[in-house]
């Protein structure tokens, strides 16, 4: 007999046909929780959906506070914008719990952690008027084709630094910002996690700090092997900064389009120039990047962002870094506000530029010390800032201080 099912009942059919019975029963259980099913479909692809719009770089929250870029742009101000280099970092228990559980560059390359780290300063200091994607200046050589380690309590080493002037030609300028996309993807999702309450800064290292990086294989105090280089091989030195000028360019282009809203230059090297060597090895690809990175946004018909330049020693060559085509340059903390407005004149916006040991004073100290600070500068086109990036055993509380009186100094 096959087809036919004669329900005497349920123990004879059961018995009878089990592999019958067996579908029926399951297509019971699926009837009756469909809604459930249903329900748990929609919001799993609405989540999944919501996922891909926080990685698609358009639709951003409206910004809510835009001083920082009123500031840069030299327009005026309700309160003094300021932000902190580095504010994303081991000072903050928080960003020490992240690092517990994974390596530096894997925070850099996961879009979700260099979200969340970036986020941290914005949740416990809400003076704070900018944020800065969390990364750092040597993903660049890592693009390139250059292992870079991150060793603890040492900071940056390369197992391989470049060792003769031939190993230029190794670097893989192709593909290099493709191998930079991970930034990208994580400044939209921080465009949109942070709901506009501050910009968000995009940043770089650049020619002349990453290529000495990328020579001494890590920090050094004399920059002895690259000083050789500028001495004995000036051509190559050159073929390597204009190399690193072409992928910073396009790199921050790629942040812009990503929705980084204003772009910060580090040229933390700088200090270990002098004059002749600033002018030559330095401030002209500096311009090239301020250029390039303008004349680009134009090709693409991109929103301009305003840039900024901070050569650290950079004090003795403001009138060098005035003529460079940044809206705002960044002081470290040898120059005086004063003098440097004299300099740079009343068309260029000045940060900076507390020294970051202040940060070791009483708060009571730190008040007193900040608000002298933004006086001193006044509150038309200066934004305020350290004069370098914040160190890992800063009080919490000196930033609570410093942050704070900064928007009662004025
Ligand atoms: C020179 C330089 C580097 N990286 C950077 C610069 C230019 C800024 C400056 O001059 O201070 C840029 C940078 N690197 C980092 C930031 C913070 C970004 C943010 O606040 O969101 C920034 C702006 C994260 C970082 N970059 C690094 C850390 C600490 C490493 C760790 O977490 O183990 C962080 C939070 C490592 C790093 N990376 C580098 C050094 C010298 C070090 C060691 C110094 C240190 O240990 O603080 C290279």
């Amino acid at each position: 007999m096959s087809g036919v099912v004669y329900v005497r009942d349920s123990k004879t059919v059961i018995t009878s046909f089990p592999f019958l019975t067996a579908i029926i029963w399951q297509l019971i259980i699926i009837v009756l929780l469909l809604p459930s099913n249903l329900c748990l479909i929609f919001e799993t692809v609405s989540k999944m959906e919501d996922k891909n719009v926080e990685f698609i770089p358009k639709n951003f929250p409206e910004l809510k506070n835009d001083r920082l870029l009123r500031a840069a742009l030299g327009k005026e101000v309700d309160k003094v914008p300021v932000w902190v280099m580095r504010q994303a970092g081991r000072y903050l228990p928080e960003f020490q719990e992240v690092r517990s559980k994974h390596d530096f560059f894997t925070v850099c390359r996961t879009p979700e952690l260099a979200c969340e780290v970036t986020l941290q300063p914005l949740r416990r200091y809400p003076h704070l008027d900018a944020s800065i994607i969390f990364s750092d200046i040597l993903v660049i050589p890592q693009a390139l084709g250059m292992i870079v380690e991150m060793h603890p309590g040492v900071g940056p080493v390369f197992p391989s630094p470049l060792q003769d002037p031939s190993e230029i030609d190794n670097l893989k300028e192709e593909g290099a910002v493709d191998r930079l996309l991970y930034v990208g993807k994580a400044i939209t999702l921080t465009r949109h996690r942070i709901e506009g309450k501050v910009p968000l800064i995009g940043f770089t290292g650049a020619p002349f700090t990453l290529m000495g990086y990328m020579i001494e294989g890590g920090g050094s105090k004399t920059m002895s092997k690259t000083k050789e280089w500028l001495e004995k091989y000036p051509k190559d030195v050159h073929k390597l900064l204009s190399l690193l000028t072409r992928v910073i360019i396009d790199y921050l282009i790629m942040q812009v389009e990503s929705g980084a809203q204003l772009l910060q230059v580090f040229e933390s090297s700088a200090d270990h120039l002098n004059r002749d060597q600033f002018v030559e090895f330095s401030a002209p690809y500096l311009k090239d990047i301020r250029s390039g990175v303008k004349n680009k946004i134009d090709a693409k018909k991109l929103e301009q962002v305003p840039m900024t330049v901070f050569a650290k020693g950079g004090g003795p060559y403001l009138d060098v870094q005035t003529g460079l085509g940044y809206e705002t340059v960044g002081l470290d903390w040898t120059v005086d506000p004063e003098e440097a407005r004299k300099i740079v004149g009343d068309n260029i916006t000045l940060q900076g530029n507390l020294d970051p040991q202040d940060l070791y004073k009483t708060p009571e100290e730190i008040t007193k010390m900040t608000i002298d600070m933004v006086q001193k500068f006044g509150k038309k086109r200066y934004i305020a800032n350290l004069g370098h990036g914040i160190t890992p055993q800063t009080p919490l509380e000196s930033m609570k201080a410093f942050t704070e009186a900064v928007h009662e100094a004025l």
